[in-house]
């Protein structure tokens, strides 16, 4: 029997367990999947940090929803592993690489954690979309009864994993969680999507829910709210610094002009620490 310590955390109530394989032998996908099975735990997403595999960086990480599917990016998961990180080095500073790239954190201030996304990409085949759909004008989805507010001519946006954003007058109009697990399996998206919902308060706000791929409602969603900024800003409905209120709390995004990276910076809550059981020895144990 193998016993495998992970920290709970939430960033503005994106729940988010942390487990930390640096040391440990253990395979990620046992390790997310006892977690899944823990009574009384609740995740979003699993964040697995593993050795680093690229210089510089203090570990490889593996993103899981809770649905067991992986996903390139998290931001409220990534302040969640810096924060970890930083409390045990004692540095302000942590680096961590994904599938989706390198992810720069510092902690500021005022506490809250900071994290560079890279750089925002629009193309196609980045999204990614389907090619079934590459004369497609728009996207258009009822969103309730006929005559009923429809949602239309979204932007999408890879930002280490895809999204698409659709901008609303009225953000309680949309019933998202009807609307959004339609959107995403939409066969537009072969890697499924997370899906966006933006009002634009003004050129400095906007206000997001999200429906999140493999995950459903969150109360927030740190890469959604990189994507709604980003989008805004593309279609001059705000500038390349905002606040994004999301239904858990408000994020800052800053697109940078220089270098076209995405800047993160929000709060992380430490809830508990913990441990899961894992039935066999781990393979390569
Ligand atoms: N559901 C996302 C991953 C988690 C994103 C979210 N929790 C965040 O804070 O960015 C996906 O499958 O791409």
């Amino acid at each position: 029997m193998t016993t495998i310590p992970f920290r709970k955390m939430n960033g503005l109530g994106n729940e988010i367990a942390v487990v930390d394989l640096r040391q440990a032998k253990a395979r990620p996908q046992a390790v997310v999947g006892a977690l899944s099975a823990k009574a009384g735990l609740a995740f979003d997403q699993a964040m697995v940090l593993l050795p680093p595999k690229a210089q510089g960086t203090d570990a490889f990480v593996e993103i899981y929803n809770s649905d067991g599917s992986k996903a390139g990016a998290c931001g409220n998961g990534t302040r969640c592993i810096a924060d970890h990180v930083m409390a045990a080095t004692g540095r302000d500073s942590a680096v961590f690489q994904t599938a989706g790239g390198l992810l720069v954190c510092h902690r500021n201030e005022d506490g809250s954690i900071s994290v560079d996304m890279g750089a925002p990409r629009f193309e196609w085949h980045e999204i990614p979309l389907s090619e079934r759909f590459a004369d497609t004008r728009f996207i258009e989805f009822e969103v309730g009864p006929r005559g009923a507010p429809v949602m239309h001519s979204p932007a999408v946006v890879n930002v280490g994993n895809p999204h698409v954003v659709f901008f609303v007058n009225e953000l309680e109009a949309i019933d998202l969680g009807r609307i959004g697990p339609m959107i995403e399996y939409h066969p537009m998206f072969p890697e499924r999507v997370n899906v966006g919902v933006a009002e634009v308060v003004s050129p400095e706000r906007l206000r997001l829910k999200v429906w999140e791929r493999g995950a459903g409602l969150t109360k927030a969603c740190g890469s959604a709210a990189c994507a709604a900024a980003v989008s805004a800003a593309r279609r001059r409905q705000t500038g390349r610094s905002v606040h994004v209120e999301l239904p858990g709390g408000e994020l800052h995004i800053l697109w940078r002009e220089d270098d076209d990276h995405i800047v993160m910076t929000g709060p992380v809550a430490h809830e508990y620490d913990d441990e899961v059981e894992l039935d066999a020895t781990p393979a390569g144990a």
